[in-house]
Parts: structure tokens; C-alpha cells; sequence
């Protein structure tokens, strides 16, 4: 928005206020819904410092990435929202506020009671789970319901495409290359020749890698374990595939801090038992990238 600035020599100068970075707005928009619902005391997002203690009484805790694939808005790439429930922990509610919002956002993904994403895309994707099964749902924007998708996956299988910024190849681990050079040369166990796929925007990359099967995955330090990678391999397990930072189940592992990231691989079942058998897949060497 354009505001008059400064009066200097009687020539009134136009100032271009910066608008507000929408990651920035969807944070807003998304805590001001979770605390006017009454049902959330803590809200722990990629966009804020710490956990923010909202209400003694509610039942839930959510973490959230608000507007992930941020980077890619003004080349008009699809965006997306993630988040995870977990229920909040009456046992440590004689804590301070700070603390105890700390300790409920630190919970393991095992203890998820619900996970989603929302796509923004060519169509808006709701896709969530409770816990049994993992469904999408499309918006009508003429009426605003969102409507079941049918179809949505096959992760139980394998797919026949690999999902990753490969200008890394050289800073990858041996494993790692050797995997996807077998793969794409429909060398593996899966005789025939996968494609490559990148959108380099976390939710696109994982939707599509529910609807095809194949793998999707940042094999650097990179991803944030508490709102990106927990919430998505709850996804991916109740679709029938796998979550892994390379080594371990995503879900089993124990958040030390809020803003934790690691190596991140999702995919189909059969897809990520033949990565993990490369055992050496995690990327080490992290310069911190330009682009
Ligand atoms: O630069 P890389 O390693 O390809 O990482 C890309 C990934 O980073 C993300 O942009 C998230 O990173 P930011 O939180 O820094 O925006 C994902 O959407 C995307 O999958």
C-alpha cells in the first residue's frame, strides 16, 4: 500500500509501506482460531521464538508451520499449511506457563492425536487423519465445503519417482547416491527407470508423494522434526508408508528443542525399506545454501 511520506522541499514523496510476509499473517490468522476456540492451551509454531501458552482449560496442544514453501509464493509455487494435536499434559499443569507450553510441544509424534496439511494449489487439499486411515478432501469453492477425495493413496506399495534437490549430489553421502543412481537407472528392486520430481515445497512434494508413492525427502539437517516432519510421517504411516530421518522412525524420536531439524525421508513402504537399506543416507555436509 502506498502512504505519503515526508514532506522535504515542499515534494511530497511516496512511501511503499513493506507488506506483512504472509507466513507472517497466516501465523496470525491461525492463533487468533485457536484461541478464540477454546480448545487449545498451547500453540507452538515454525514462526514463533517459543510455544505460546493460550488457556489452562483447553484439552489440546498444536504445532504448526503455517505457510511452509514460503520462498516460493511470488513465482506463484503451491504453499502449504501442516500441523499436529497432541493432547495437552495435565500431569505438568502446576508448571509455569513457559515451561509447561515448552514440554507439551516436545511430546513425541507417537502420541499425535491428529495430523493435517492444507494444500494450496492448482485446488485447496485438506488432508488429514485421527489416527485410523489418512483422507484428503478438496474445497468447493462454490459452496465452501471441502469434499471427500476418493483416491487418495497407495503409499502401502511403491511408487516410481524420487523426490529431492538433487544440486546436492556431491554433498551427499555415498548411500545416498548409490540409491538414486540404482533407482534411476530401474536398477533396484523395482525393475524399471523412476523419475524425479522436486517442487521444493514440503507439502507439495509430500501430496503428491501420497498420491504416487515413491519417496520424498531432504536428506540434510534441514527440516523441523516438532511441525514439519512429526505431523507429516503421522500421515504417511496411517496411509500405509514410512517416516524416517534416514535411521530412525520419525515418530519414536524424542524432540530436545522446538526448532529441531533433521534429515527427513517419506514415502512408500517398499520405497523406503530399499533407501534405508543403503544405510548411509544422511547428508552431513550442510554449507547453508543461497537457494
Ligand atoms: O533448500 P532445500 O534443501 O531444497 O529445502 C527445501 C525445503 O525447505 C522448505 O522450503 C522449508 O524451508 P524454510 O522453512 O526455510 O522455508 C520446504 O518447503 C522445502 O521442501
Amino acid at each position: 500500500m502506498a502512504t505519503c511520506g515526508a514532506v522535504d522541499n515542499g515534494i511530497r514523496t511516496l512511501i511503499e509501506d513493506a507488506p506483512k510476509p504472509l507466513d507472517i499473517v497466516s501465523n496470525e490468522i491461525i492463533f487468533s482460531s485457536l484461541r478464540n476456540s477454546g480448545k487449545v492451551a498451547v500453540m507452538a509454531s515454525e514462526e514463533d521464538d517459543t510455544p505460546v501458552w493460550i488457556s489452562d482449560d483447553g484439552p489440546y496442544v498444536v504445532v504448526t508451520d503455517p505457510l511452509d514453501g514460503s520462498r516460493n509464493i511470488e513465482a506463484s509455487i503451491p504453499t502449504g499449511t501442516i500441523f499436529g494435536i497432541y493432547k495437552r499434559l495435565a500431569e505438568l499443569d502446576h508448571l509455569p506457563k513457559e515451561e509447561k507450553a515448552l514440554l507439551n510441544s516436545l511430546q513425541t509424534g507417537t502420541r499425535l492425536v491428529a495430523a493435517g496439511y492444507v494444500l494450496y494449489s492448482s485446488a485447496t487439499i485438506f488432508c488429514t487423519s485421527f489416527g485410523s486411515g489418512t483422507h484428503a478432501f478438496t474445497l468447493d469453492h462454490s459452496t465452501g465445503d471441502f469434499i471427500l477425495t476418493p483416491k487418495l493413496n497407495n503409499s502401502s506399495s511403491r511408487g516410481q519417482i524420487y523426490s529431492v534437490n538433487d544440486a546436492r549430489y556431491f554433498d551427499w553421502p555415498e548411500g545416498l547416491r548409490k540409491y538414486i543412481d540404482t533407482v534411476r537407472q530401474g536398477k533396484g528392486r523395482y525393475p524399471k527407470k523412476y523419475s524425479a520430481r522436486y517442487i521444493c515445497s514440503l507439502v507439495a512434494d509430500f501430496h503428491r508423494t501420497l498420491l504416487y508413492g515413491g519417496v520424498a525427502m531432504n536428506p540434510r539437517e534441514h527440516l523441523r522434526l516438532v511441525y514439519e516432519a512429526n505431523p507429516l510421517s503421522f500421515l504417511v504411516e496411517q496411509a500405509g508408508g514410512k517416516g524416517s530421518d534416514g535411521k530412525n522412525r520419525i515418530l519414536s524420536i524424542q524432540p530436545v528443542k522446538l526448532h529441531q531439524r533433521l534429515p527427513l525421508f517419506l514415502g512408500s513402504l517398499e520405497d523406503m525399506d530399499e533407501l534405508e537399506s543403503y544405510g548411509d543416507v544422511q547428508q552431513k555436509v550442510n554449507p547453508g545454501y543461497e537457494v
